[in-house]
């Protein structure tokens, strides 16, 4: 079966058992792999080495923000773990994203390692206009989406996780070479669950995104090998 590259299928699950045994089951449908705060808490870097000694690529997504300095000691750590790519929240502000940037350039070079690739979290796509209002900021989801993609990219990240309904904006504003990655996204007919701004796969890709995050869709489907094969085939001409 042809995988995808740009798909990337989360593994949200509570024990290392159950996420080996959709792996498993999905096979070679789905390539990429996202391994979040459940389970890297439950199972670690056991869950990293299962995926990597079977070929699959691998986005460690524990949305890191603090300080600088101990963001950036934390992702020497996260480095050495040869994951392909991992993140910071851009409301960490623009000296932590760039001291993230500079701590993974230097891990990977001591190391002799091809570099993670950073991205920063923009806003969260379970959020919609009335929950972001709370939060007081001035503009937006879009604009403070699109701000915070810029100062990602000036502060030397690779790209950002934003929802797919601002991929066509930040795709203008932040050029071809710009990843951006886009949770958010169900197929038509497919529960949104807690997602707010959502698009299906085929939208995802036609309004920029480099990448789609999809998890439950997959992995509560009755055939989770049918589901990922099925969002493949979706985008194979995008
Ligand atoms: O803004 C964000 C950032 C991260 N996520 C993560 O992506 C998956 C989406 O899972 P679904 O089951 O397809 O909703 C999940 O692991 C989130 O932690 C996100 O959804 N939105």
């Amino acid at each position: 079966m042809q995988s995808d590259p740009r798909l990337i299928a989360a593994l949200d699950f509570p024990t290392a058992e159950a996420a080996k045994q959709a792996v498993e089951e999905i096979g070679d449908a789905v390539i990429y792999y996202k391994v979040g705060m459940e389970l890297y808490y439950a199972a670690g870097n056991e869950m990293i080495r299962f995926l990597k000694e079977r070929g699959k690529k691998v986005f460690l997504d524990l949305k890191l923000q603090d300080i600088p300095n101990t963001v950036a000691s934390a992702l020497k750590v996260e480095t050495k773990l040869g994951v392909d790519m991992i993140n910071v929240h851009a409301v960490g502000g623009k000296k932590m994203m760039e001291a993230a940037a500079a701590a993974i350039r230097e891990k990977s070079a001591e190391l002799g390692i091809e570099r993670p690739k950073l991205l920063a979290v923009t806003i969260l796509t379970s959020m919609d206009e009335e929950q972001f209002a709370d939060l007081n900021y001035k503009n937006t989801i879009a604009e403070q989406v699109l701000a915070l993609a810029k100062l990602a990219k000036a502060a030397g990240l690779d790209g950002v996780v934003a929802s797919p309904k601002e991929a066509e904006e930040i795709r203008k504003a932040c050029g071809p070479d710009f990843l951006i990655v886009t949770p958010g996204v169900r197929p038509a007919g497919s529960a949104l669950d807690d997602q707010s701004r959502v698009t299906t796969p085929a939208q995802a890709f036609a309004n920029g995104s480099s990448h789609i995050v999809v998890g439950r869709p997959i992995m509560k489907a009755a055939d989770r090998k049918q589901a990922a094969a099925a969002i493949v085939e979706e985008i194979k001409n995008i």
